[in-house]
């Protein structure tokens, strides 16, 4: 009887598992490739780039793949003219991937833009587009250099945290754009609560296990209890903001912070009531928490990337001073737009940081509505798709020695796909913050330039290569850097 049952039992498991495992028909004229090893390396936390080697070894050659995931079937596109084939399709075509109720990212981000679909990303998409699409001033990033000048003067001449600091920055920037609103960080060395909260919950958002094993949410551990707390806490500071907002606008006194031109969060509210929308507040929550992490937690690592390879590359650094002293002078001052277009080398170190290291590596995943042609394959219906950005920004096709830093790149007239560097996406779901954020790190990039020297410290971890923990969005470990005063 024991001996019925365990046969059973193992049967309907080899049964299961061979009936997940087998590649659709219709996708079966697509390379297959089995990922297992990459996932494996995922779990067991290994860095970033070493996980992009191997599925660039797995994938032997293939620029699209078909891999399976459980009873999921994707598709991986590696080759920048397959990833126009996807993302240029039009949103109700190729929509995005909706997480199921439980998952922590569903939790998190609920129905903000950067997951939504149909008509509510439409309407939200258009209600915040007019921000995006305001010559945005690179007075409002300077003037929260300046605060972090007088931040930096207690962490001189000492190894400092380069992410925590950039993040500092550009949450602050973030605050202002989003919310017309302060968080402080530039005050003290202490992190506001609030911001303590959103890095805990952010944590457990992206961590790869709980994304694998959504169930483990529910589990009643402590750092469950925590979790929950945590979110609750960030939720309530959203509601308050937009409760603020609301009331302002009721009484006509809407704060005017950004420089004269209005915060996200006001510009929204105010549109959606010239046109007779009904904005949701929870929806208005969601569209919130995505902008908080979208506008500030990428252009951190991005700057972080950038601080990190002019610090190892101190010829680079010189040049690109010049290049600022040239059009600023010595003396520390807020640039205009006009002068950050002059900066073309300050520009090229930006584009070369962002195609090293693509702060969101992988796009989120597609849900085919119908079949679409991607290269020569013909794609079928509900199949999962993904462009890894990394492997395409590395594609030594079109990237000369594509893991060497060299800004130079864009200097020179190189041909090149034009869709061989995409940080941002691109199509109709590419990145809403584009403009904003490369304004953002050439206005920080220039400043900090004329006010400071930068140097790796001698016992760096990173000292051969920058290296990247293996979240959802990238996150340097331990990179530390030294600033000193320019005289
Ligand atoms: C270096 C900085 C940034 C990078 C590399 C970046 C990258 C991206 C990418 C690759 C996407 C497409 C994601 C996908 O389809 O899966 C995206 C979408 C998005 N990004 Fe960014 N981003 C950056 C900065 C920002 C900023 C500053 C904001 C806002 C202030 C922002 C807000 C968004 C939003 C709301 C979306 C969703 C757009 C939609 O689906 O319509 N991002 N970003």
């Amino acid at each position: 009887m024991f001996t019925t049952i365990f046969f059973v039992i193992i049967f309907g498991i080899i049964y299961y598992a061979r009936k997940i495992n087998k590649i659709p028909k219709e996708t079966e004229h697509i390379p297959y490739v089995s990922t297992l090893s990459v996932v494996w390396a995922i779990m067991r936390g290994k860095p970033h780039d070493e996980i992009q080697d191997l599925i660039r070894k797995s994938s032997k050659g293939h620029d699209i793949f078909v891999n399976k995931l459980g009873p999921r079937t994707y598709i991986n596109i590696l080759n920048p003219d397959y990833a126009k084939d996807l993302l240029m399709q039009s949103e109700d075509i190729a929509p995005k991937f909706t997480y199921k109720s439980g998952n922590p990212m569903r939790e998190f981000f609920g129905n903000g833009m950067i997951f939504s679909n149909g008509d509510l990303w439409r309407t939200y998409r258009n209600l915040a587009n007019p921000i995006f699409n305001l010559a945005l001033s690179p007075e409002m990033v300077g003037e929260t250099i300046i605060d972090f000048f007088a931040f930096m003067q207690q962490n001189l001449n000492r190894p400092i945290d380069v992410f925590e600091v950039s993040q500092r920055i550009t949450i602050e920037v973030l605050g202002k754009l989003a919310f017309g609103y302060k968080f402080g960080c530039l005050e003290s060395e202490e992190t506001p609560q609030i911001i303590k909260a959103y890095k805990f919950v952010i944590a457990n958002v992206e961590s790869v296990y709980r994304l694998i094993f959504p169930w483990i949410n529910k589990l009643p551990t402590e750092n469950n209890r925590k979790f929950h707390e945590a979110s609750d806490e960030f939720n309530e500071f959203i509601y308050n903001i937009i409760e603020t907002k609301r009331n302002e606008i009721k009484n006509n006194s809407a704060n005017y912070t950004n420089n004269g031109h209005v915060d996200l969060l006001t510009s929204m509210l105010e549109l959606s009531k010239q046109e007779g929308i009904h904005i949701d507040t929870k929806q208005l929550r969601d569209e919130m928490a995505t902008f908080f992490v979208g506008g500030h937690d990428t252009t951190s690592l991005s700057l972080s990337t950038t601080f990190y390879y002019l610090a190892k590359y101190p010829e680079i650094q010189e040049k690109a001073r010049a290049e600022v002293i040239s059009i600023l002078g010595n003396e520390s001052v807020i640039p205009t737009s006009d002068q950050l277009k002059e900066m073309k080398y300050i520009y090229a170190i930006i584009k070369e940081s962002l195609r090293i290291i693509p702060p969101v590596p992988m796009i989120n995943l597609r849900i085919l509505e119908e079949p679409i042609k991607i290269g020569p394959y013909i794609i079928p219906k509900n199949v999962l798709c993904t462009v890894n950005i990394w492997q395409i920004h590395h594609d030594p096709e079109n990237w000369k020695n594509p893991k060497e830093y060299n800004p130079e790149r864009f200097l020179k007239n190189e041909k090149r796909n034009p869709f061989s560097l995409i940080p941002f996406s691109t199509g109709p779901r590419n990145c809403i913050g584009q403009n904003f954020s490369l304004m953002e790190q050439r206005v920080v990039l220039s400043m900090m330039l004329l006010k400071y020297n930068w140097t790796l410290p001698e016992n760096s971890i990173n000292k051969d290569k920058l290296i990247l923990a293996p979240h959802f969005l990238l996150r340097p470990v331990d990179l530390k850097l030294i600033f000193t005063e320019r005289n």
